[in-house]
Formats: structure tokens, C-alpha cells, sequence
């Protein structure tokens, strides 16, 4: 991949990068480009990769080989200047201080911090600022490595599993928060098993498997890409069920009560046959996937094709 000069010094990159412990290769032959404005989501099932690609992105893990640029230079020197934020799932918190104690040092250690009460406002943690950071909820805990995480003015969010244990409203109000600052033109980058939150938040998603990038688009690509959708409808009286399984195009078939739920490569096929069978459906609906449905469907045939 060559970029200008101007959009090297604005864009995150990695290039061929590999990253191997023994003999697993977590992260392997990864090119991509983020931009800034962009707020982009890390898909991938367990051990896909996501945690070493946010440790190669921040400097705490070096690849084996190709490179790893963040606004043209290291990783280590953007943070040092300041250009990134993060909040990491295992990131201990200091004992012992208070919420603002923590949030002050974060902000004096920031070359472009923001003010000490606009941080802990955003975040939500104006009403527990005394509390010692040993005595949080895992919810509060959360809201704290984010106020942590936008301490200052920086270009790139790295985000790992942020809302995990934050409730229903808390993790409303930090996305709002997010989507502001990638309006601000931040790059925000976040790994997630919540699917449904990169369907609602994010630009663009990454899909990781076994270290490569699988899928790279917006949320209704990789939809398209999973090809499949899903068709149900309601059956009266007795009806054959090993006919039913035997529909063409079928990739799943769930038969519950009169109720019966399939998915399929090719819908239009898939329906036509199902009138050939001389049975009457009614209430028949035919939906896209959803993320989590297409997610599944990528990586399940990414598997089979390995295997
Ligand atoms: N320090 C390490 N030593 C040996 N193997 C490791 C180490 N860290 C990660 N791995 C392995 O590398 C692969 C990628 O791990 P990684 O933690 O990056 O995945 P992940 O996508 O973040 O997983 P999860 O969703 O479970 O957090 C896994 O097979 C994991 O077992």
C-alpha cells in the first residue's frame, strides 16, 4: 500500500504485518488503512487476533515483520505526542487515588489535555469523582478508563471492549460520545463482541479470523457479502418435514410448532420450491441477515474452507 505524504501523516496503517507467539500465527499478512472521521469496528471470534492487532496498533506488542504506521510514524512516538487514546480491557487502574485524582494525572500527563471537569463530565463520572478507583462497579470502572482514554485532543480512540459491564444507558451515552468525536474528525477504533452495537455505530467493520482480514465494508456490505437471508412462514395442518429439509439453496432449517424458520443462499429458489411442494405458507417473510447472522455465515465458511 503507498500513500502521499499528506495522507500518511493523517491515516493509520499496517502493512503485511505478522505477529506470532510459537507456532500461531495471531495476526497474519495484515494490510489495512484507517482514516480519520472513520469509526471502525473489530469483529472476530475468540482468539481471531483483535486484542494483538490493538497491542501492535499501540506500540506494546513489535510485529515480526511489515510495519505499523499511525499518522507516519510509530506507534510509541504518536503516543508520545499525544495523537492517541486508549482504553484496554485488562488496563489496571491505579490503587488507592480517587476517580479525579486519576483523571487530573491522565490530563496532566495529555501535551493537548482537556479540561479536568469536561473529561469527567463526558465520561459520566462527575457524581463518583471522590471514590476511590479500587471501590468501582465493573460499570463505573469502564466509564473511568474512558475518561482516561479521552483525556486529550487525540487523532485515534483504540478501544478494546469498551462497554463491557456498562448498562443499557451508560453504553448509550458512550457512543453518543464516540460519534461526536469521530464527527470532530477522530479516527475511532473499537473491538467488540457486540455485534449488534458495530451494526448501529460503526462506518466500517473489520472481520478477523485466524489473524487475516476476512470481510472489510460497511455493516450492510458484509450483509451482502454473507450472501444468505432468511426466509420464514407458518404452516397449517400436517405438512412433510423431510420435504421441508430438503429445499434447495437451504443452509438452515429450524421447524418449531406450524413455525418454520430457514436460511438461504438463494431465497428466490428456496420460496419458488416451497410453493412446488404444494403446501400454503402464510406469513412468509424474506429478511436480509443480520451482522451477527452474516458474521457467523462468513467465518463458519471460512472454517469449512480450512478445514
Ligand atoms: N502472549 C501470548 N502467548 C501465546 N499465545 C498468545 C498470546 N497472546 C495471544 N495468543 C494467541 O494468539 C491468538 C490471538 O489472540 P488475541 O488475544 O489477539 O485474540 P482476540 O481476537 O483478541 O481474542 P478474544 O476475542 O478471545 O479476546 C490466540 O490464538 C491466542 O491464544
Amino acid at each position: 500500500m503507498t500513500m502521499t505524504t499528506g495522507a500518511a501523516s493523517r491515516a493509520v496503517g499496517f502493512e503485511q504485518v505478522t505477529k506470532a507467539y510459537g507456532d500461531v500465527r495471531a495476526v497474519d499478512g495484515l494490510s489495512l488503512e484507517l482514516h480519520p472521521g472513520e469509526t471502525v469496528a473489530l469483529l472476530g471470534p475468540n482468539g481471531a487476533g483483535k486484542s494483538t492487532t490493538l497491542d501492535l496498533l499501540l506500540g506494546l506488542k513489535q510485529p515480526d515483520s511489515g510495519s505499523v504506521k499511525v499518522f507516519g510514524t510509530s506507534p510509541r512516538q504518536a503516543i508520545v505526542a499525544g495523537r492517541v487514546g486508549a482504553m484496554l480491557q485488562s488496563g489496571g487502574l491505579m490503587e488507592d487515588v480517587s476517580v479525579v485524582e486519576l483523571v487530573r494525572l491522565a490530563c496532566a500527563l495529555h501535551p493537548k489535555p482537556f479540561k479536568v471537569d469536561d473529561v469527567m463530565a463526558r465520561a459520566g463520572v462527575s457524581q463518583i469523582a471522590d471514590r476511590k478507583v479500587n471501590k468501582l462497579s465493573g460499570g463505573q470502572a469502564q466509564r473511568v478508563r474512558f475518561a482516561l482514554a479521552t483525556a486529550g485532543d487525540s487523532d485515534l480512540i483504540v478501544l478494546d471492549e469498551p462497554t463491557t459491564g456498562m448498562d443499557v444507558s451508560a453504553r448509550q451515552a458512550f457512543w453518543a460520545t464516540m460519534r461526536e468525536q469521530a464527527d470532530q474528525g477522530r479516527t475511532v477504533l473499537f473491538a467488540t463482541h457486540y455485534l449488534e452495537e458495530a451494526d448501529a455505530i460503526a462506518d466500517r467493520v473489520l472481520v478477523l479470523h485466524r489473524g487475516r482480514l476476512l470481510a472489510d465494508g460497511t455493516a450492510a456490505e458484509i450483509k451482502a457479502k454473507a450472501g444468505a437471508r432468511r426466509v420464514s412462514f407458518d404452516l397449517e395442518g400436517a405438512f412433510d418435514e423431510a420435504a421441508l429439509r430438503r429445499l434447495p439453496f437451504l443452509t438452515s432449517i429450524d421447524i418449531s410448532g406450524q413455525t418454520v424458520r430457514v436460511q438461504s443462499s438463494d431465497a428466490d429458489a428456496t420460496v419458488h420450491a416451497l410453493y412446488g411442494l404444494g403446501v400454503y405458507p402464510r406469513n412468509l417473510e424474506v429478511a436480509g441477515l443480520g451482522l451477527e447472522q452474516a458474521f457467523v455465515a462468513i467465518t463458519e465458511a471460512e472454517e469449512a474452507k480450512q478445514s
